[in-house]
């Protein structure tokens, strides 16, 4: 089995009038869940289309596990994808599609009952496919996804429409399989998910890389944005402490307020020489929302 390492190579996209994907180049590491992240129209779904051979890039490429989609022997038994909602045939019951895919693709039918189980689809496998809530069809994508246990899984928006016990139940699926050495590559509007559910992460905006690494060096990358909440009785002692010092300080709710162009420890130790107490002291990291709109603003969303 290949490892499995996504590398995506100067990947470009020109439509007649929009450059979808523009000179995007970056890697995605087995093990590891990436969220690929970008506004809307800046060429997510382009790109991972491209990666599945389902559009035929202008220039560049893309390899999974050092070969190109086309070249795979059993594509199905190295890459999974969930595009879309998945959708099957109305009248058919959920484990009757499963069984056409298996069939169609060589794998045993013994595959269908474990991808059912690892879903928690097996009670609803013999209903049909008509009366799947949207949850259920996400599900069902995903077990089409897993049929052939392939290393990679790419995974376009999995978590749109699905309730929080559905988005944690996704969460827990995704980091069991990267926790397996698989390579989980998933695009997602939900910043909040993302700083939870993803290890590394690859930002986009207007089809070109923006920023890309573990999650937490993409936030502290923005580290100048972090600021300081500070609360305390006697606040214009220590504003005009902190504004000597070259603080910028901002009223935020309830009385406290923000410092920036100084730390917590300096904070701390302006107050202390005040003579002023602090009843809160806290370091207020960007998180991932605000990093995301900071990097990818002015870039424009909607081409
Ligand atoms: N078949 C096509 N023909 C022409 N333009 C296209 C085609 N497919 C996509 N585009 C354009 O390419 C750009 C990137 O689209 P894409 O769907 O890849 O973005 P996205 O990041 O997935 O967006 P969203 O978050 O809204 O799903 C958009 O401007 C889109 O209108």
């Amino acid at each position: 089995m290949s490892n499995g390492q996504i590398v995506v190579s100067g990947l470009t996209k020109q439509y007649k009038r929009v450059r979808a994907v523009d000179n995007l180049s970056f890697e995605v590491q087995p093990g590891r869940v990436t969220g690929f992240l970008g506004p809307n129209g800046a060429g997510k779904t382009t790109t991972l289309r491209m990666l599945l051979n389902l559009v035929t890039p202008t220039a560049g490429h893309a390899t999974i596990g050092g070969q190109r989609y086309a070249d795979l022997q059993q594509p199905i038994r190295t890459v999974g994808a969930v595009l879309e909602a998945s959708s099957a045939h109305k009248g058919r019951t959920g484990r009757n599609h499963l069984r056409v895919i298996a069939a169609a693709a060589g794998l045993p039918a013994s595959r269908v009952d474990d991808v059912l189980k690892l879903v928690a689809l097996d009670a609803a496998g013999n209903r049909k496919f008509k009366g799947y809530s949207l949850g259920m069809k996400q599900r069902l994508g995903i077990a089409a996804a897993l049929l052939g246990d392939p290393q990679v899984l790419i995974l376009d928006e999995p978590a749109n429409g699905l309730d929080p016990e559905g988005i944690r139940w996704m969460r827990d699926l995704l980091k069991g399989l990267a926790a397996q050495g698989r390579t989980v590559l998933v695009s997602s509007h939900l910043l909040s998910e993302m700083q939870i559910l993803a290890d590394d992460i690859v930002i986009i905006a207007a089809g070109q890389l923006v920023r890309q690494g573990p999650v937490s060096a993409v936030v502290d990358s923005m580290a100048t944005s972090s600021r300081v909440r500070v609360r305390t009785p006697d606040m214009e002692k220590l504003r005009d402490a902190l504004t000597t010092a070259g603080a910028v300080l901002e009223n935020g709710p309830d009385g406290a307020v923000f410092v920036t162009g100084i730390d917590a420890p300096g904070v701390g130790a302006a107050a202390l020489n005040a003579g002023v107490v602090l009843h809160e002291l806290f370091t207020d990291r960007p998180d991932l929302e605000r990093v995301f709109l900071e990097l990818t603003h002015g870039k424009a969303a909607i081409r």
